[in-house]
């Protein structure tokens, strides 16, 4: 992305950094600019005692870099780039020049120079236009510095010698980085940081401007600051202002031979307008539903099963194995390689490791179940989003409500869904809060078992009943380790509005009462508080829909969901402490797992009054 219209200037031109350095290299591409590296063959070897004052020579050697590349440039093929950037780096310190050591040993002299004092590091700057003028290079050069001190702390001998075995000294000015380990030997830093490090961003920028929008030629607010706006101030010229000229155009002989005319003549003067930024993220975002799809295709295709422990095979093998085209097949494993699922390598397609251990259908944290619930389920329910945005949440099924237990396949596939979920959120929820101090919990809904599992697991004393409707039940033994439940957890059918509720020190709702209008809920809290003895607790596990905008985009998916599904309501974590507390709750904690995507609340049962 280019921040500044200015970089932007330099987009359609072609640009050489004659620079070996990688710091250079990644400062200008982190800037948006495009270009080319050309390292100078330029040795540094002026007479530092010529010049007047250190920055004199770093702007001398940071010309003659750049020259060197745009002749040898121009010598190769008659024809020179549009523009050669080149910059050299030094330290200097009582007087001395600092460049880069040629050994360790050097790399120690000059370290022991800066070791507790301050020091300069000055960056000089070569940008240069060239063109052909009668069969030869011309070049127009504009050059700058820049300077900033640093200081370094008082360093041990064992400490200099310990970074300079590191390595890191030998390619850097003053023999130090100020950007890695060398980082830790500097005690301040006054001025621009990156001109430390090998580049003034912020003043090559500035001089872009003055180059590219000189005084005069644009509005007055421009004029009166001494032609070098401050940075901030880039934003403003935007090209649509009467097109900056191009010094290209203007340097003596350029195409054209003069300057362009001030005018919207952007053709004219052979420049180009700068396209906007690239929206890359909002086009990701366009296209997200598509990313989406191409994952659940796969996952029912059961691709990532096929490639799971195999060795990579070919479009054709998968295709074979999944029965259908080749084609497509191939279409779909590229997708799932860009996406970042697949890896392709000369052999082939093979699962990437979240591949095997989220998408595969059988591992113990395989997410397939969930991934198929959306494709088959979640994704018609967001069909409906306009209508549930326009009508208001509930709205969208049209008073359709879905009964999970309908079907065994769907009661089947929405176990597998929530199995997945709980498996990578049970131990979190089992652990976020000390438990220990029960020793029977129930877990009203508690489905396959998952969040059950860790309690006993976590609390050698706890005994756990899961409280579930009979028709979930009767698939739950699929879903225990080893084919079967441990002895301390035990599965009761019932229906928690109706039924009487097992006895518990600790009742557990998780992921329970989104499910359910306010009335609903109340009635549920009020039988669980009722069979809740004083000291006992309650343990909600909840997506909220809190407005916090640090979150908002992990609970932007809860928020939608909780809008288009046709029941229940989406709550903060202040209206879940609100319900507890309304039904005689009280001390309660509340923490966030999964990075904020998953709100707990424990609360404790006072006496009645
Ligand atoms: C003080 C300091 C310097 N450097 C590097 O030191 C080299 C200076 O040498 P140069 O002669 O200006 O450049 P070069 O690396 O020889 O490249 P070239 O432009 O081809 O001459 C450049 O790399 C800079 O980043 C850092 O990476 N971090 C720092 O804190």
């Amino acid at each position: 992305m280019a921040l500044s219209p200015v970089i932007g200037k330099l987009l359609h031109k072609r640009v050489v950094l004659a620079s070996a350095s990688p710091r250079r290299r990644e400062i200008l591409s982190q800037a948006g600019l495009r270009f080319e590296v050309v390292p100078s063959r330029f040795k540094e070897t002026l007479d530092k005692a010529s010049f007047p004052a250190p920055y004199a020579y770093a702007m001398e050697t940071a010309k003659q870099k750049a020259l060197e590349v745009a002749a040898r440039m121009y010598q190769k093929d008659l024809r020179a780039p549009d523009v050669v950037i080149g910059a050299d780096t030094i330290v200097t310190v009582g007087g001395l020049i600092l460049e880069k050591p040629v050994d360790k040993q050097d790399a120690y002299r000059m370290l022991s120079m800066l070791n507790g004092k301050e020091h300069s590091v000055f960056t000089g700057v070569a940008i240069i236009h060239c063109c052909s003028k009668g069969g030869q290079l011309d070049t127009d050069v504009c050059q700058f510095h820049e300077e900033t001190t640093v200081r370094f702390s008082r360093l041990s001998e064992e400490l200099l010698w310990e970074y300079i075995d590191s390595g890191e000294p030998m390619d850097k000015a003053g023999g130090y980085g100020i950007q890695a380990l060398g980082g830790m030997l500097v005690e301040y830093v006054h001025g621009d940081f990156l001109n430390v490090v090998g580049f003034p961003l912020n003043h090559f920028c500035k001089k872009l401007v003055e180059l590219y929008y000189p005084p005069g030629r644009h509005d007055v607010r421009r004029v009166k600051h001494d032609s070098i706006p401050a940075v901030d101030t880039f934003e403003d010229l935007s090209d649509v202002e009467g097109g900056g000229s191009d010094p290209a155009g203007g340097i003596k002989g350029g195409p054209g031979g003069q300057a362009a005319v001030g005018t919207r003549g952007a053709e004219a003067n052979g420049a180009v307008e700068s396209p906007p930024p690239f929206p890359a993220d909002l086009l990701g975002l366009i296209d997200g539903f598509k990313a989406s799809k191409a994952l659940f295709t796969a996952c029912k295709l059961k691709v990532f099963d096929v490639l799971k422990d195999e060795a990579p095979l070919k479009a054709a093998e998968v295709a074979g194995r999944i029965d259908a085209s080749v084609c497509g097949t191939g279409r779909l494993l590229d997708a799932c390689v860009a996406l970042g699922l697949l890896e392709k390598t000369d052999g082939g397609y093979r699962n990437t490791e979240v591949a095997s251990r989220h998408l595969a259908s059988d591992g113990e944290y395989s997410l397939h179940g969930l991934v198929t619930r959306h494709d088959d389920h979640t994704w018609e329910l967001f069909t409906r989003l306009e209508v549930a945005v326009r009508q208001g949440p509930n709205a969208a099924a049209g008073g359709k409500v879905e009964d999970p237990a309908q079907s065994q396949q769907t009661t089947l596939q929405f176990m597998r869904a929530m199995h997945g979920l709980s498996k990578l959120t049970a131990r979190r929820v089992a652990t976020a809060f000390d438990l220990s101090r029960f020793t029977s919990a129930c877990d009203l809904g508690g489905c396959t078992g998952a969040l059950a599992h860790e309690l006993a697991h976590e609390y050698p004393r706890m005994r756990v009943t899961v409280f579930d409707l009979p028709d979930v039940l009767e698939h739950v033994a699929c879903f225990q380790p080893g084919g079967r439940p441990s002895e301390r957890i035990s599965f009761v059918p019932g229906d928690f509005f109706k039924d009487s509720l097992p006895e518990a020190e600790l009742y557990v709702l998780s992921r329970i009462l989104h499910d359910w209008p306010d009335d609903q809920v109340h009635a549920l809290l009020g039988r669980l508080s009722g069979r809740c003895k004083p000291g006992g607790g309650v343990l909600v596990a909840e997506e909220t829909v809190d407005e916090d905008p640090a979150a908002a985009r992990s609970n932007l998916a809860a928020a939608l969901s909780l809008l288009v599904r046709p029941r229940g309501r989406g709550r903060s974590g202040a209206e879940y402490r609100d319900l507890l507390e309304q039904h005689g709750f009280r001390d309660v904690q509340v923490a966030a797992v999964a990075g904020g995507a998953l709100h707990l609340l424990l609360g404790t049962r006072a006496s009645p009054p």
